[in-house]
């Protein structure tokens, strides 16, 4: 399998999560949420390297925990942009050059097990860009602003995505250059290649590997870690 390196986007400011401050550092079972994050990808053979890319307010902080926790691959933590893509962008050319094949995994999806994230790279090594999703339990409607129904579209066809996102880095980083070039944003990396008109492989998530967004997230989150420690 190709040298793996992990762009860890945690540049965020937690809004939704109304700590007042970013929710990287809330505490589950009594380590920041960006310290499970990381340990996950310190501990997977296939990777290489880890850069962390955070508020300018809060590197001292992840600095003093990667050293506290010797988290040796991460070999840069840098300040993170605007909105989460531009944090991936900046990333994404943080890693050494030998680096050619790129996981882009939210800071906030503390959840990702080793064994699901390696089946994810098995899953995944014949594409070049492929990206985790899991199934809708729920009947999806789009609606106008006024909230009125407009259409139910098939729930067949649709899927809740995820992060981990794979990716070779010539392609991830075209894409990148582009979209920042008009000025193109997507909610997630992947959607800047099918902009581009690249390929992009879904394989199945996990229902565990939720994004700690809001309080009910991180309610669920501890039950989970919980329940995995008894
Ligand atoms: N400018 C930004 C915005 C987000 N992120 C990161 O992207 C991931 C997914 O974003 P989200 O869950 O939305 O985090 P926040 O942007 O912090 O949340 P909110 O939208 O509620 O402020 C998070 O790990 C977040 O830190 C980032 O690196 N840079
Ligand atoms: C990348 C992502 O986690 C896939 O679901 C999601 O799009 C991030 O969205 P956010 O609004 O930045 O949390």
């Amino acid at each position: 399998m190709a040298e793996i390196g992990i762009v860890i986007p945690a540049a965020g400011q937690g809004k939704r999560m109304g700590a007042g401050f970013n929710k990287q550092f809330l505490l589950l079972r009594g380590q920041p949420i960006l310290v499970h994050t990381v340990r996950l990808f310190e501990e997977s053979s296939y990777v290489s390297e880890i850069v962390i890319v955070g508020a300018e307010s809060d590197l001292l902080v992840i600095k003093e925990l990667v050293y506290h926790h010797k988290f040796l691959k991460v070999v840069a933590i840098i300040q993170g942009g605007a909105q989460r893509q531009d944090s991936v962008r900046t990333g994404v050319q943080a890693l050494s050059s030998t680096i050619q094949r790129v996981v882009v995994h939210d800071g906030a999806r503390p959840l990702l097990t080793l064994q699901a994230f390696h089946r994810f790279l098995e899953e995944t090594e014949e594409f070049s860009a492929a990206i985790m999703g899991i199934q809708l339990k729920d009947t999806i409607k789009r609606v106008d602003l006024s909230g009125k129904v407009l259409e139910t579209p098939p729930r067949e066809g649709l899927r809740a995505v995820q992060t981990p996102q794979i990716f070779d880095r010539g392609i991830l980083e075209e894409a990148h250059h582009q979209a920042e070039k008009v000025g193109y944003y997507g909610t997630d990396d992947a959607a800047l290649l099918e902009w581009m008109g690249y390929p992009v492989q879904m394989v199945e998530g996990s229902q565990e590997n939720i994004k700690v967004t809001t309080p009910d997230d991180l309610w669920l989150a501890e039950r989970i870690l919980a329940m995995r420690e008894a």
